[in-house]
């Protein structure tokens, strides 16, 4: 996981290749938190972060967006009390990209 979260987000383009299923099985391994769901037909990643309290959630969110800033590359964020749901997926492609499993383990980092 440390190794994807050392990696930088390339440019989101319309062209770029969606994961393959071997990348898939490969990448998903190494962020072993994470799920896949589908969404409307689109595949992310889903994790659900655990919190004392809505502020602990909120800060957590907040550190995310500012993550979210500086890859340029954004999740879908649901912040409840007590816990947060973070969704990766690439919208230019509607699929996953190799960004998304970066971005997911660099997620992970916030919590250190
Ligand atoms: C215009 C377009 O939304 C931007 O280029 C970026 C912004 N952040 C993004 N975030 C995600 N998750 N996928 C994208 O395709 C994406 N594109």
């Amino acid at each position: 996981m440390t190794e994807l979260a050392n990696m930088k987000c390339e440019a989101c383009r319309a062209d770029a290749p969606k994961v393959t299923d071997a990348e898939l099985a490969e990448l998903i391994r190494m962020i072993p938190d994470w799920g896949v769901q589908v969404r409307d037909g689109i595949m992310q990643l889903e994790r659900v972060y655990k919190f004392k309290n809505f502020r602990q959630a909120m800060a957590f969110s907040n550190k995310l967006a500012d993550l979210a800033e500086e890859e340029f590359h954004h999740p879908g964020i649901l912040t409840e009390w007590g816990k947060v749901t973070v969704t990766w997926w690439s919208h230019s492609i509607k699929g996953l990209h190799r960004n998304d499993f970066i971005m997911a383990a660099k997620t992970d980092q916030l919590l250190d």
